[in-house]
């Protein structure tokens, strides 16, 4: 059976992206699933479908805080969440961020899990700079991407391909439908379905006919 197309829009200023990314980035080793990482910019996508950060809404924030320690833990992903948290991400841009990954995808794609995995863990475990040039050669570096790579993917992100490539995967979540991230698109008889939030993955599996076994499935034993 051909296996189930998931393409994931993500942006590593996003908490709940990061959930969405951990539990799918475990589960394509248990579905017939074919997962796509596509990282995209959520500036962009609030920017055109006139959303705003959900954190703006004081109550929301305060219950956002708590939401997203009680879902690291039960998701057992490091996301701590600091006090002054939403004011710190609604000042910070991720847009360089965002174009060293893209052009990293578009040279070494082999490098887009662990890349994307090491960005969120400096922004949202050690609540570290993601945007200045230096912050990203420590990513890339904790990444294992070589110097060479490294430099040459720097040269890249100021290039109209780099930003190019940003903008159509963003439209393209747009078209989908998206207003926030994470955006899950699972294309099913030809068809695609959209899923927002990390809090949607059971139902992605009931969608496309696989077994939700819990944000941290283990592997089934081949000889039971
Ligand atoms: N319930 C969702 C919440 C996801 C969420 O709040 N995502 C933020 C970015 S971190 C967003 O884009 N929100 C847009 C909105 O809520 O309209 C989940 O568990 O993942």
């Amino acid at each position: 059976m051909s296996r189930t197309v998931v393409e994931l829009f993500y942006d590593v200023v996003s908490p709940y992206s990061w959930l969405g990314f951990e539990v799918l980035c475990r589960y394509q080793h248990i579905w017939n699933i074919d997962l796509r990482f596509r990282p995209a910019f959520l500036g962009g996508i609030m920017q055109a479908t006139g959303n705003k950060p959900p954190a703006m809404l004081p109550k929301r924030a305060e219950y956002l805080r708590k939401d997203i320690k009680r879902m690291a833990k039960y998701y057992q992903v490091p996301v701590t969440v600091p006090e002054d948290v939403f004011q710190r991400i609604l000042g910070k841009n991720t847009l360089g961020a965002m174009r060293f990954i893209t052009a990293t995808d578009m040279t070494q794609p082999k490098y887009l899990e662990t890349l994307s995995r090491e960005f969120w863990l400096r922004f949202w475990s050690q609540h570290e700079d993601v945007s200045e040039v230096e912050s990203i050669l420590a990513v890339a570096e904790k990444a294992g991407l070589s110097s060479e790579l490294t430099q040459k993917v720097l040269e890249m992100i100021s290039s109209p391909a780099v930003k190019n490539r940003l903008k159509e995967t963003t439209e393209e979540a747009i078209k989908y439908g998206a207003f926030g991230m994470p955006a899950v698109v699972a294309h099913v008889n030809g068809k695609p379905h959209l899923f927002f939030g990390s809090d949607r993955l059971e139902l992605l599996a009931s969608i496309i006919g696989e077994k939700w076994l819990g944000p941290v499935p283990s592997v089934p034993n081949p000889k039971m």
